[in-house]
């Protein structure tokens, strides 16, 4: 039996407990459900009370003298942080990339003379799953120190049936030796391979027939994703993936409109994906589709920034009615980062959510966009105790000072890992 953990005294205890339930919109992502002089204790990883330190303290007087006691005085407590965008597994660097398209050339240009996902598909290919493992690792430790507990990662740099199960495969034995939870995606529709060039329909056929019973079988995913891009997958490609997945139980996700516009937002909304990524040229229509179907804008604050695009119209996507959740993106060509913090901060600086809804797109409404609101996203009685005490007094002054990691401590499951 561990001890109770009780934290007493946080200047401001970011709860986000709300009766609504499912993704927030509007004014519910605004809704921090705010305590000041904050209390939480926790008991085998789980909340067993969320208060005012006076509340807590009358409550468990009996117990108090047994536990392990944090004083937050002066700071803030969240939930901890829920990226649910992640390329996490993968082999090698595209640092040249980078350098290249400095020099003018666009991320198509790169990925059409076969570089881009391509180049990191064969890099994946090559590595051992031990490799993929080691270098993993490090990224996931990267995104604890920042605050992140969860995160969603999907597979799609393979686009073979190997590699595509190393993929998942590595995603299940990182979630049995790192604390961080890992939510699985097959995204075998990431880029149409090389050898299936000119022949898109035939590479999708394979997939439906070959791929997608193979890894329901195995169990080794939630959702199923596709890029549906000019270039890449039409939406009705897209749509066939989609609806088959459905049939094998993974819940539909979508690339959708990041270089073009192209109806991915419009698609997402028709076959119920429960969210659609990036977002960036999404249409009027679009947006307007995804409010109503209630399928949640993921928006990707940092990949924008990297491709020096304008961001997605996260502030309009708000006021039109579309819950919005936040990610890193973390991949090697787009978005080499693991800092959710930042994405926060980019979140209000380049779409205009104020600092209390960005703080609810990278937790709440980032649970639900992979179905873990039961378990994380929040702090309420009967949840994983996964928090995070930052080095900032309030949540404004997190969003405000930007660029930096605030972390000062984090606990997965009531086990302190930071
Ligand atoms: N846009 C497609 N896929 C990734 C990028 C992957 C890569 O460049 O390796 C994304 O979400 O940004
Ligand atoms: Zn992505």
């Amino acid at each position: 039996m561990t001890k109770p953990l009780w934290i007493k005294h946080a200047a401001q205890l970011v709860t986000l407990a709300s009766d609504v339930k499912g993704p927030r919109t509007k004014e519910a992502m605004s809704n921090l459900g705010l305590i000041e002089d904050g209390s939480l204790w926790i008991e085998d990883g789980i909340i067993q009370a969320v208060g005012t330190t006076k509340e807590l303290e009358k409550r468990y007087s009996e117990k108090l003298h047994e536990a392990e006691i944090v004083d937050a005085k002066n700071h803030l407590v969240t939930p901890g942080l829920v990226d649910p965008h992640t390329h996490v597994v993968y082999g090698g660097s595209r640092e040249r990339e980078f350098e290249m398209r400095l020099e003018g050339a666009t991320y198509m240009d790169i990925m059409n003379a076969g570089g881009g996902i391509h180049a990191t598909t064969r890099m994946t290919r090559e590595a051992t799953e031990d490799e993929l493992i080691k270098q993993t690792t490090r990224r996931l430790d990267s995104f604890l120190a920042h605050g992140v507990t969860t995160i969603e990662g999907k597979s799609g740099y393979g686009m073979n049936l190997e590699t595509e199960l190393k993929q998942l495969r590595v995603m299940k034995k990182l979630q049995e030796q790192h604390v961080i939870d890992i939510v699985p995606t097959f995204m075998g529709a990431h880029a149409v391979p090389p050898e299936y060039k000119g022949r898109e329909d035939e590479f999708v056929d394979h997939l439906i027939q070959d791929m997608l019973p193979v890894v329901a079988e195995e169990k080794l995913a939630e959702f199923n994703d596709v890029f549906c891009e000019k270039g890449v997958y039409t939406p009705e490609q897209s749509e066939r993936i989609l609806e088959a997945g459905k049939r094998f139980g993974l819940i539909p996700k979508i690339h959708a409109d990041e270089i073009e516009p192209y109806g991915g937002a419009e698609l997402a909304a028709k076959i119920g994906a429960i969210s659609a990524e990036h977002l960036l040229k999404a249409s009027e229509a679009g947006i307007k589709a995804m409010a109503k179907s209630g399928t949640i804008a993921c928006l990707l604050p940092a990949t924008a920034l990297y491709l020096r695009e304008e961001a997605a119209a996260g502030r309009k996507m708000i006021d039109e009615g579309v819950a919005v959740a936040i990610s890193t993106d973390c991949n090697p060509g787009s978005s080499p980062t693991t800092s959710m913090p930042l994405v926060m901060n980019l979140a209000c600086i380049s779409m205009r959510l104020t600092p209390a809804e960005a703080l609810t797109a990278a937790t709440y409404n980032a649970a639900c966009a992979i179905n873990r609101q039961e378990q994380v996203g929040s702090l309420e009685v009967g949840k994983q105790a996964d928090i995070v005490l930052w080095k900032t007094k309030n949540y404004q002054e997190l969003q405000y000072l930007f660029g930096v990691n605030h972390v000062k401590s984090v606990w997965k499951k009531g086990i302190k890992v930071v």
